[in-house]
């Protein structure tokens, strides 16, 4: 699998997830913002944790904007994969990639620990690697992860099996306790918490390595 990272001016996790990419088994490489198209070739597009453009206007509102960006849609649009994590997630909802909103934490303080969370689907390439209702404990570090949905939205989102994760506690305002959704053919994946951060023994826990996994298998030859 060809994977091209996106990195924007405050990206910080790009090195961390293209490591987990990596280690999972697929072709990294590490895509600019000002890049108007994609390595070719590029199976997954992955679009990862930071501050880009330091969260002004709203987070991952100018990201959202930037010359890649555009490539980003066109490659959703043919059907591929995009993984967007924390900031990643928000660019992926300000280009419309994945419904709702994510809004200033309820508490209003930025919120850095493990959390624990439910896996709500089993049915993506994403969590396939996962049992449905399995918990996994995955680290977060956001202010703006507050996910917001009209009841329309969340009544198709519920409806066609399309929440990922769940925070197994209220954790930061999110409606009903979305932590991260798939678009509707499965193919993007939007979520706040950091599998990349789970994904070797010294991180403290390995619960994301089915992630990279599952998602690196889809493209194994048999
Ligand atoms: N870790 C992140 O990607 C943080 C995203 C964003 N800057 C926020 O704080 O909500």
């Amino acid at each position: 699998m060809k994977a091209a990272v996106v990195v924007f001016p405050g990206s910080n996790c790009d090195r961390d997830l293209a490591v987990a990419l990596r280690h999972a088994g697929a072709d990294v490489s590490l895509a600019w913002h000002k890049d108007h198209a994609l390595p070719a070739g590029t199976d997954l597009v992955a679009v990862p944790g930071g501050f880009s453009f330091g969260d002004y206007l709203r987070c991952g509102a100018i990201a959202a904007q930037s010359p890649i960006g555009a490539a980003v849609q066109a490659h959703a649009r043919r059907g591929g994969y995009v993984l967007g994590i924390c900031n990643g997630f928000q660019v992926l909802t300000e280009m419309g990639l994945l419904p709702g909103a994510l809004m200033r934490n309820a508490g209003l303080k930025f919120i850095c620990r493990t959390a624990t969370l439910h896996v709500g689907t089993s049915d993506s390439a994403f969590t396939e690697g996962y049992a449905t209702g399995q918990e996994v404990q995955f680290p977060i570090a956001h202010h703006d992860g507050n996910y917001f949905a009209d009841d329309e939205t969340m009544a198709r989102l519920r409806g066609e099996d399309r929440i990922a994760f769940t925070y197994a506690a209220p954790l930061n305002g999110s409606l009903e306790d979305v932590a991260g959704v798939l678009s509707a053919n499965r193919r993007v994946l939007g979520l706040m918490p950091h599998p990349e951060r789970a994904a070797d023994p010294n991180h403290g826990g390995t619960d994301g390595l089915a992630l990279f996994r599952g998602l690196v298998g889809q493209f194994a030859t048999a």
